[in-house]
Formats: C-alpha cells, sequence, structure tokens
C-alpha cells in the first residue's frame, strides 16, 4: 500500500524516495526554477547518475507568461540545466487567460503542456516537486472548504492530499518523489549545492488562498503542520482501504448486460458494508453519468437508505437508477446529452467515450442514438428489460450522415475508422494511486483499456 513518507530531513545523495521508481522509459522534470522543483532536479539528477546515467532525463518548463519574469526564469532554469548537461525545454501557455479561476486554469494548462512534451518526447513520467509543505497546505485549504467538521472526524476523500503518483489523462503517471521532504531541507540542500531559485510573488500574494495558508502554517510551531500530515496519511490509508471494499463490492454485484447499462444484483443494497457500497455507488453513478467526480456523500447515502427500502426510480449524477425486482439499473439520462459533433479527430464524448475517427469527409456526426432509432434495434434476449436497455442504448454515440443513422461503433454500416472506446469518467483526466483498485474494478466492468501499470518497482495496476 502506498503511503506518505513524512520524514522532515533529508539529504541529496541519500535520498531513498527515487529508488523505487521504475525509470526505464526516462522521466520528465517539472522544473519552474522554484527552490522544490530545482532540488528535485538537481537530486533526480545525482540519483540517475549514480544508478542509471544512461536514462534519458529532460527538463521541461512551464511558461505560464502571466508575470513579466517569466521567460527569464524559464531562460535561468534552461542554463542550469546547460550547465549540469540535462536536456531541458519550455513551453510556454499562450492563448486567453480567464480571468476568475487563474491558478485552476494555469495548473490544467500546465499538465496539458507537460503531458504534450511527454507525448512528443515519448516519456511516459513526469516527476513535479510537491513537498510536504504544499501537501499540509493542500490538506488545510480542503479542510477549510469542509467547514463544520472536525479535523478528526470522518474525513472526506479529498484530505488525503495528494496521492505519490497520479495518472493523467490516463496516460502519463505523475509522481512526487519529494512528499515525504520539508521545504526548508531542500533549501539547505541547493544552498549547500550554491544554486540559486527564482521567488513567485504569488506564493506570497495573500489574495490568493494557498499564500495564506502558508503563512498560517509558518505561525506556530509546527504543530498545524504535523496534524495536517497526519491526518492526511489516516485518510489516505483509508480510503485505499474504502476503495479496496467497493472494488470487491463491484466485481461481485455489478454487470454490464448491455452497453451503457449497469444492473447491481438486488443483494447489492444489503450488503453489510453500508460505507463500502455507497463508495462503490458514487463511482458507478458518475461512470455512467461520465461525470468528472463522484455525486455528493449525503446525497448519495440518502439513496442508498432509499434503495435498501425497494423499488425506486431517481436522478443522480446525470444516472438514472431504477431499481426493481429484476435490480438495480443505472443508465445515463436522456438530458443534456452533446449535441450532434464533425465526425473527425479524437473526442472525448459526452464525458464516457473516446471516440476516435478516421473521417475528413466533413460528412459524418456523431449523435446519440435517440429512442426512435434505438426503438428499431434487436436486443438480446439476457433477461434484461427490453426498455431499459432501449433506453440505454438510445444514449450512446452513433455515427450519423444527415439524418440516416449509420449505427453504433462496430456496427456493420459504420466505417471500420470510426472506433469507441469506454472510459472510466471519474478518474479519466486524473486518478490518484489511492483509487486504482476501484478504477481497476470500474475499467473490467465496462470494457475499458487498463490503466498502465503504477512505475513502481514491483507493483502492477490495481494494486
Ligand atoms: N511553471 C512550471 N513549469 C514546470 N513545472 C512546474 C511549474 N510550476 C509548477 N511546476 C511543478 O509543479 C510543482 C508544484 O507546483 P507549485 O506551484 O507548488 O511550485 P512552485 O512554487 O511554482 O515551484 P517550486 O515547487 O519549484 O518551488 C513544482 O514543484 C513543479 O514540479
Amino acid at each position: 500500500m502506498l503511503t506518505l513518507d513524512t520524514r522532515p530531513d533529508l539529504t541529496g545523495p541519500d535520498l531513498s524516495d527515487f529508488s523505487r521508481i521504475d525509470f526505464t522509459n526516462g522521466a520528465i522534470a517539472a522544473v519552474s526554477g522554484g527552490s522544490d522543483s530545482t532540488a528535485l532536479l538537481l537530486l533526480l539528477k545525482n540519483h540517475l547518475d549514480r544508478t542509471a546515467p544512461a536514462t534519458r532525463l529532460l527538463a521541461v518548463t512551464i511558461d505560464h507568461d502571466l508575470r513579466p519574469g517569466s521567460a527569464a526564469e524559464a531562460r535561468a532554469v534552461a542554463s542550469l540545466c546547460a550547465e549540469r548537461g540535462i536536456a531541458h525545454r519550455t513551453l510556454r501557455w499562450s492563448g486567453p487567460k480567464p480571468s476568475s479561476g487563474l491558478p485552476a486554469a494555469a495548473r490544467q494548462a500546465r499538465y496539458r503542456l507537460l503531458a504534450q512534451a511527454a507525448l512528443e518526447d515519448g516519456i511516459d513520467l513526469i516527476l513535479t516537486g510537491h513537498t510536504a509543505d504544499d501537501q499540509a497546505e493542500t490538506v488545510l485549504m480542503r479542510h477549510a472548504r469542509d467547514e463544520g467538521r472536525g479535523l478528526a472526524e470522518m474525513a472526506g476523500r479529498g484530505l488525503a492530499g495528494m496521492a505519490p503518483a497520479t495518472l493523467y489523462d490516463w496516460r502519463h503517471w505523475i509522481v512526487r518523489p519529494l512528499l515525504g521532504a520539508r521545504r526548508a531541507a531542500l533549501r539547505a540542500f541547493l544552498q549547500r549545492e550554491n544554486v540559486g531559485w527564482a521567488e513567485d510573488p504569488t506564493n506570497a500574494d495573500v489574495h490568493f488562498e494557498r499564500p495564506r495558508v502558508r503563512a498560517v502554517l509558518g505561525e506556530d510551531d509546527g504543530q498545524r503542520f504535523a496534524e495536517a500530515i497526519s491526518l492526511a496519511r489516516r485518510v489516505a490509508t483509508e480510503r485505499e482501504e474504502l476503495g479496496h471494499r467497493a472494488a470487491i463490492l463491484i466485481r461481485d454485484f455489478a454487470a454490464m448486460p448491455t452497453t451503457g447499462l449497469i444492473r447491481l444484483d438486488p443483494a447489492f443494497a444489503a450488503s453489510d458494508d453500508a460505507p463500502a457500497a455507497v463508495y462503490a455507488m458514487r463511482i458507478l453513478l458518475a461512470a455512467v453519468g461520465g461525470v468528472p467526480f463522484l455525486p455528493d456523500e449525503a446525497r448519495s447515502q440518502a439513496l442508498f437508505s432509499r434503495l435498501r427500502a425497494g423499488p425506486l426510480c431517481a436522478t443522480l449524477s446525470r444516472t438514472i437508477v431504477d431499481a426493481r425486482r429484476a435490480g438495480i439499473f443505472l443508465r445515463r439520462e436522456a438530458r443534456g446529452l452533446p449535441l450532434a459533433v464533425p465526425a473527425s479527430g479524437d473526442v472525448l464524448w459526452d464525458g464516457r467515450r473516446r471516440i476516435t475517427l478516421g473521417d475528413s469527409s466533413g460528412a459524418l456526426l456523431i449523435a446519440p442514438l435517440g429512442q426512435a432509432a434505438a426503438a428499431k434495434r434487436d436486443i438480446a434476449e439476457n433477461g434484461t428489460p427490453s426498455s431499459l436497455a432501449r433506453a440505454a442504448r438510445a444514449a450512446e454515440p452513433a455515427l450519423w450522415r444527415g439524418s440516416e443513422c449509420l449505427g453504433l461503433a462496430g456496427e456493420s454500416g459504420v466505417p471500420a475508422t470510426v472506433a469507441t472506446s469506454p472510459v472510466v469518467a471519474p478518474f479519466a483526466g486524473f486518478l490518484p494511486s489511492f483509487d486504482l483498485a476501484p478504477a481497476a474494478a470500474v475499467c473490467g466492468l465496462i470494457g475499458a483499456p487498463p490503466a498502465p501499470a503504477l512505475p513502481f518497482r514491483g507493483h502492477s495496476a490495481g494494486r
């Protein structure tokens, strides 16, 4: 099981956090030029020089183009890399910047550009310099949003903080080898090495939430820091354990009788492990609805209690839950399905399907199959109520030429160049390593491609 290493001190050459990472296919170090990521770069370089000097190492700096000094900071990283014989690239976030939610948009752009560099250079592993300080700040910020709950109470899963590894876009592993390190220790290391770093003025700008939390963390004697880290450790362990139990329930009780329709055995609602059942249900609701986040816990609990009480039909997370004697059926609601889009390129459709379209004629469209076309299709006789199977099919993506429906991908009449593959919606963008087990269970259920194995020695996907 992956847990946070909170050793407060580290010295460069003895840093052990790299030793379990599999560098076979090279690594990208995400280096802003700040102290943490500069230390990451030098520690990593030392480690690779000692253990695997032939490893491909690429440092990537994202120039967010938000401050006048950002290009110069990127150049400073480039010259440090040149001195140390490390390949380096700068990628610029060009285009319009939003007037609100800037930190979140910058973060999104940063990951997108890092992934672009990874793709272009054929390296899947990305390392960032997040530290134990970042972790404590993240946990306290999330906790502040969880108003009304005491720090010791059953905490939301977000309080697990950042995972040691997160799969981005179901493709690139982002690993955070310095999560156990304190920023002060990293700065001391850089000072010993005589290497400077850039100070980002936004880090001290109290208009932003993180610098405010950072200031609070610096106020006491490390008490709040220690509490936040130990909370994160505890919640991370609980979250992984709950995920494993939810995965077992999904494997034991869930099936997909037809595309787009999930059936839970009625015994699911009678499960002894109600917390795991609610968690499994939240994950399935998000997956069926094509939503990147889990539905609200309290509403999900209420729905689960009603499921225990008997038949119902309810909607949550864009998913219709239809519980009857034949089973508990989940399907995408018809409301809010995507409008017709031209069939070309690579599309994430409705958050649920990755569609690759080889058509460049411009004559084909992707749109929901719809009720009329679904009514004309044969439905397999497998005990599933045909009305439910048809309703689920109606919300599936189909290929159209004008008003003529060519059918669903994979059917005869649909060009073989059109391929569709299911997506595990709540984890498709970011899959924290805490959640590997339930993600693997949903993958198996809906036939999505498995997540690439964790880049740690001795680990495989799903554990
Ligand atoms: N502009 C950037 N270019 C490349 N990587 C970045 C950039 N900004 C952040 N990162 C990566 O994300 C991590 C966490 O980001 P955060 O914003 O906390 O760092 P920072 O304060 O900008 O810099 P540092 O972590 O180096 O002190 C960094 O350690 C780094 O690995």
